[in-house]
């Protein structure tokens, strides 16, 4: 996956629909059961950032956790917060109960 920023006329509603784009950031807050399943779902993203070396910018607070994604060494969007984000996406479903 690339560092480039992506594309001017990229879709982010066809690719992420359930992130809200922000200048060079996306964002989506995650709810949960309770503070055991977000910390659930955060341990789970935080092992996939480590292994992609690609880090969400994020906040927990009980059973939500709000997250920006960015590159920060491009100052831009790039692919790898496109793979952040439907990863996170679909390690919430697993979660969720
Ligand atoms: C040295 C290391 O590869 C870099 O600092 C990585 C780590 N995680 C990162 N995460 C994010 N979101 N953006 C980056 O530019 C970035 N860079």
């Amino acid at each position: 996956m690339s560092r480039q920023p992506l594309p001017k006329d990229y879709d982010f509603q066809a690719s992420i629909p359930l992130w809200r784009l922000e200048g060079i950031q996306i964002s989506r807050e995650f709810i949960f059961k309770d503070f055991k399943e977000a910390f659930a779902f955060m341990t789970l993203c935080a092992q996939y950032a480590e292994e992609i070396d690609h880090h969400p910018d994020w906040s927990n607070s009980w059973n939500k956790v709000v997250v920006h994604l960015s590159t920060h060494s491009a100052k831009a969007l790039t692919e790898l917060d496109i793979q952040m984000a439907k990863a996170m996406d679909a390690i919430a479903l697993q979660v969720l109960t």
